[in-house]
C-alpha cells in the first residue's frame, strides 16, 4: 500500500518499492541512453468543451460556468476535414473533466442535440472523425470504467495525464483532482485493453520523491496490463493564470532521464516541443515529440505555437537520429496478437480509401515527403 491520496478510495493497491525510489533519485542524464530515433504524430486538436469540474491553478483552458462553450457537430466535421486535408492522422479530443456535471448550459445543449452525457457526445464526435479520415485519441480527463467503455472502440488510443501522485496546492481548493481517481482511469484503460498515453506535469509543487513515485505508479500499472504506449514529461508553462514559471532545463533533463530509467523500453518518453526545450533533452532518453498540428493551436497552451515539421527535423538532426511520423496508436499495438485495436478502427486502417492509404503510408515510413 502507499499513501497516495485517494488510492484507497479507488482500491488502487500499488507496489512502490522504496529502494526503487532511491535508485531513481540518483539517476541523471549520464545514466541513460539517447534514443535511436524520434517520432511524432500529425494531429488536429478538438477542444470539445471548455467547461470543467476542476479549477487547476495552472490551467488557462477552462471557462467558468456561464461562459463555457461546446463545439457543435458541424464545427467538429469542419475541423477534422481540414486536418485530413492537411495530411493529419489523429483527432485529439482534449477537454474539461465531467463538464455536464456542473454546468447546466452544457447539459442543456447536449440534451438539445439528443445526448445524455458528454461521453455519448464524444462517441458521436469520434465517429465523425473516423468517417472523415482521422483516428481519434480522446483525453477527457478522469473517466469511470463505464464511461471509457462507451467510447473505447471508436478510439485508436486514449489518454490522461497522471500529473502527480502528490497532493499539491495547484490542485487545491474544493474542486481538486484526486490522484487515486487518475490512477483509476489509467487502470480502467488497462482493463479495457485501450492503448494509453499518460504523463507527469512537472513544476506544480511536487518534489523529486513525488516524481519518482508518480513514474513508478505508471510503471506498476503498465506491468499489469501492458497498455501504456508513452509517458509525457510536460513542464508546466506560464499563462494568464499561472505565473510561477516552468522548471529549469537542468530539472527537465534530470526528470526526463528519471522517466527513461523508470520505464521499460517499449514505453516511449515524450516531450512536447512547444513547451519543452526538446533540443536540450534528446540526449536524456526522449524518443517522441508528441502530436503536433499543422492546422490547429494547442488550445491547452495557446501561447505556445507548434513548431513546423522543419523544426522537428532540425531537432532530430541535432540529435543525429532519424525523424519518423507515427499514428496516434503505437505500431507494436497493431502487431501484437492481442486485440488492442477494435474492429471499427482496424477497418479504417485497412480501408481502400484515401484515409486508409494515408495511415498505411505512415506505417510504411513514406509520409514525411507529403508535407
Ligand atoms: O497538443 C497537445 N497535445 C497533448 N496530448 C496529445 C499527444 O501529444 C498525442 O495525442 C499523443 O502522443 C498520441 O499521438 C496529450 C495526450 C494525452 O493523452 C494526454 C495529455 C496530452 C497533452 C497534450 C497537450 O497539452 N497539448
Ligand atoms: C492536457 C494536459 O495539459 C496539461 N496542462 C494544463 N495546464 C498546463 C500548463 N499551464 N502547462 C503545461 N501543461 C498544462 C494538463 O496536465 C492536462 O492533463
Ligand atoms: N481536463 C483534462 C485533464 O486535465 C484534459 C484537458 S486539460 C486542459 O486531464
Ligand atoms: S487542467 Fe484539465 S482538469 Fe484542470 S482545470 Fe484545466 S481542463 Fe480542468
Amino acid at each position: 500500500m502507499t499513501d497516495i491520496p485517494g488510492a484507497d478510495e479507488y482500491g488502487i493497491d500499488l507496489t512502490i518499492d522504496e529502494a526503487e525510489v532511491e535508485r531513481l533519485l540518483d539517476v541523471g542524464p549520464a545514466d541513460v541512453e539517447a534514443a535511436s530515433e524520434l517520432s511524432f504524430a500529425r494531429n488536429v486538436f478538438l477542444p470539445l468543451t471548455t467547461a470543467c469540474r476542476y479549477t487547476c491553478t495552472y490551467c488557462t483552458y477552462y471557462d467558468p460556468p456561464g461562459q463555457a462553450s461546446l463545439m457543435s457537430p458541424e464545427d467538429i466535421r469542419e475541423s477534422v476535414r481540414l486536418g485530413a486535408d492537411a495530411g493529419c492522422t489523429e483527432a485529439l479530443f482534449t477537454f474539461g473533466d465531467d463538464p455536464d456535471d456542473r454546468y447546466t448550459q452544457i447539459h442543456d445543449q447536449l440534451d438539445e442535440w439528443g445526448h445524455d452525457s458528454i461521453h455519448e457526445y464524444l462517441r458521436e464526435a469520434c465517429e465523425i472523425a473516423l468517417d472523415e479520415g482521422l483516428l481519434p485519441h480522446a483525453n477527457p480527463g478522469d473517466q469511470t470504467y463505464e464511461e471509457m467503455a462507451q467510447v473505447a472502440d471508436v478510439n485508436a488510443s486514449m489518454g490522461v495525464m497522471l500529473e502527480t501522485t502528490a497532493e499539491v496546492q495547484a490542485h487545491g481548493g474544493p474542486r481538486a483532482k484526486n490522484p487515486g481517481q487518475r490512477l483509476n482511469t489509467i487502470r480502467n484503460a488497462g482493463e479495457l485493453g485501450v492503448p494509453f498515453t499518460t504523463g507527469i506535469l512537472v513544476g506544480i509543487g511536487e518534489d523529486w520523491t513525488d516524481r519518482a513515485e508518480s513514474l513508478l505508479a505508471i510503471r506498476d500499472l503498465h506491468e499489469r496490463y501492458g497498455h501504456v504506449q508513452e509517458v509525457i514529461v510536460q513542464p508546466v508553462s506560464n499563462n494568464e493564470r499561472w505565473t510561477d514559471g516552468s522548471p529549469s532545463i537542468e530539472t527537465q533533463r534530470r526528470v526526463v532521464a528519471m522517466a527513461r530509467a523508470a520505464l521499460p523500453d517499449e514505453v516511449s518518453v515524450q516531450v512536447p516541443p512547444n513547451l519543452a526545450p526538446a533540443r536540450d533533452l534528446v540526449d536524456c532518453g526522449v524518443d517522441d515529440l508528441g502530436g503536433v498540428s499543422p492546422v490547429t493551436d494547442d488550445y491547452v497552451n495557446p501561447d505556445y505555437e507548434w513548431p513546423a515539421l522543419r523544426e522537428l527535423e532540425d531537432i532530430a538532426e541535432h540529435a543525429g537520429v532519424p525523424l519518423r511520423e507515427r499514428l496516434p496508436v503505437y505500431e507494436h499495438f497493431l502487431e501484437d496478437g492481442r486485440q488492442w485495436v477494435s474492429e471499427r478502427v482496424r477497418a479504417e486502417l485497412d480501408a481502400d480509401s484515401p484515409a486508409g492509404e494515408r495511415y498505411r503510408a505512415v506505417l510504411e515510413g513514406e509520409s514525411l515527403a507529403a508535407d
